[in-house]
């Protein structure tokens, strides 16, 4: 670089060529021509320099391509206008309602969680990131239904502090609904580092403003069934071990279980976490079997279904959207008040865990039969070892302590459940022309 730059140097000024002119002023002239050109020449080179760096900065693009970096785009939030939209979402319109902050809102559980709330005359104000992971065009149309209920969604990421303050400052939540994650077993090992940064990084975030607000939330999140990992003993009760995840989303979901046992210890906070069980029906998320199985099926394409060793059987305690938000507003009615106040912890406070699900697990390949059944079209099945992608075989709930702390008793069977699932899908897309996922 030095030796190039030297070269460099010498080309504009070719002082040789004016030795022979004798007069100072001419010779000054030629000086300062010639400083002139230099300095024009590394003004150039000085700003191209700015401009590669700028168009190759990856956080100068607005919609970054590389998918841990999607949150960090920017969004327009702020104003009296958008002031008095986040008031008036989150208004309480019942005798002893309350006023909750959903995030992940747009996402399948936050928008079900969200209506029901709105429903019965609660505060009800949604954040969400839009992010990509699956269509936003599915979380937009989910977006447009809960903007009909009068439920507005602020778009912004959970790791912008400045943002979850300005929420806070112009509404006193007393409860969180804490719903956005990255989701999905898989993906994790395609993008481990978009979970680090939502389920880990965006829950500290929302956690250190809630320790701080005055008066602090109680807050409701979703953990999940995946924390069981490779536990055997079933069905799984929340006493089991916990301590052997299988997927680094399971991982970071048990990490959230103990921050939430950290924030509860020092600060105060009143913390339930729920694990939900493969929670299934109509708005439900693309990337999840129940859904794809049946785009594929109407497509004609084949699919991929489990099975363990010694062709062993992989079964899902699948679990139907409105028993899960039954489960959810029961742990938000439920919610003990945080016990502190602006960062300082004023006595014990409520912490608990408990397992949503259906307490019946059903074979992958029975769900497939179902799903043929119910759209009428024979499914081109190829049966596949369970790959090594963080998959657990099994998983079975144990709700004896959510029937006994929040009367959660789930009432929808499989076949209920996914009939109700397909005339969604089916309306939804309207005869596949739409593609979904
Ligand atoms: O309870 C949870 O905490 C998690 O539930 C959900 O995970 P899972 O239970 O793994 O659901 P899902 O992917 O629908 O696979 C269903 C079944 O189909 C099998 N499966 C899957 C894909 C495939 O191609 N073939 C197949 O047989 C597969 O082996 C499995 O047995 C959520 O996605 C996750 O975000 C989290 O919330």
């Amino acid at each position: 670089m030095s030796k190039q730059m030297s070269h460099l140097d010498n080309i504009p000024s070719t002082p040789g060529k004016f030795k022979m002119d004798k007069s100072p002023y001419i010779h000054n002239r030629l000086r300062w021509h010639s400083s002139l050109a230099k300095l024009t020449f590394w003004s150039f080179m000085f700003l191209g320099l700015i401009l590669i760096f700028f168009f190759r900065s990856p956080s100068s693009n607005p919609l970054p391509q590389d998918p841990s970096r999607r949150s960090l785009r920017t969004y327009n939030w702020g104003g009296p206008a958008w002031e008095k939209r986040v008031r008036s979402s989150a208004r309480i319109r019942s005798r002893n309602g309350i006023s909750v902050l959903v995030t992940g809102a747009a996402g399948f559980v936050g928008t079900h969680v969200s209506a029901a709330l709105k429903r019965r005359g609660d505060g009800v104000l949604g954040l969400d990131n839009f992010n990509d992971y699956y269509d936003p065009s599915l979380k937009r149309a989910r977006q447009a239904l809960l903007e009909r209920s009068g439920v507005f969604i602020v778009e912004g990421d959970i790791n912008d502090s400045a943002l979850l303050r300005k929420l806070f400052e112009v509404v006193a939540f007393t409860h969180v609904m804490h719903l956005a994650a990255q989701a999905g077993v898989r993906y994790a090992m395609e993008n481990p580092g978009s979970y680090v940064h939502s389920n880990i990084a965006g829950f500290v975030n929302l956690l250190e403003v809630c320790k701080s607000a005055n008066p602090q939330p109680a807050i409701v999140w979703a953990s999940s069934s995946s924390v069981y990992g490779l536990n055997t003993k079933v069905p799984f009760s929340e006493r089991d071990r916990t301590d052997q995840p299988a997927s680094l989303y399971a991982a970071t979901k048990k990490a959230g279980e103990e921050i939430a046992h950290t924030y509860n210890h020092i600060y105060g906070l009143s913390l339930t976490g729920l694990r939900f069980f493969t929670v299934y029906g109509p708005w439900g998320r693309p990337d999840m079997a129940y859904f794809f199985f049946t785009r594929d099926i109407l497509k004609g394409k084949s699919i991929s279904i489990f099975e363990a060793a010694n062709h062993g059987t992989v079964a899902r305690d699948f679990t139907y959207i409105d028993d899960i938000v039954k489960g959810c507003l029961a742990a938000l009615d439920t919610a003990e008040k945080s016990s502190g106040s602006g960062g300082k912890k004023k006595g014990p406070a409520q912490l608990r865990v408990f397992n949503l699900g259906n307490t019946s697990p059903v074979p992958v390949s029975d769900l497939v039969s179902i799903l043929e059944r119910l759209l009428k079209v024979n499914a081109k099945r190829n049966i596949m070892k369970l790959p090594r992608n963080g998959d657990v075989q099994f998983t079975h709930a144990n709700i004896s302590l959510a029937q006994r702390e929040l009367g959660y008793k789930p009432s929808t069977d499989l076949q209920t459940g996914l009939k109700k699932f397909v005339r969604w899908y089916l309306s939804y897309y309207s005869g596949g022309q739409k593609a979904a996922g």
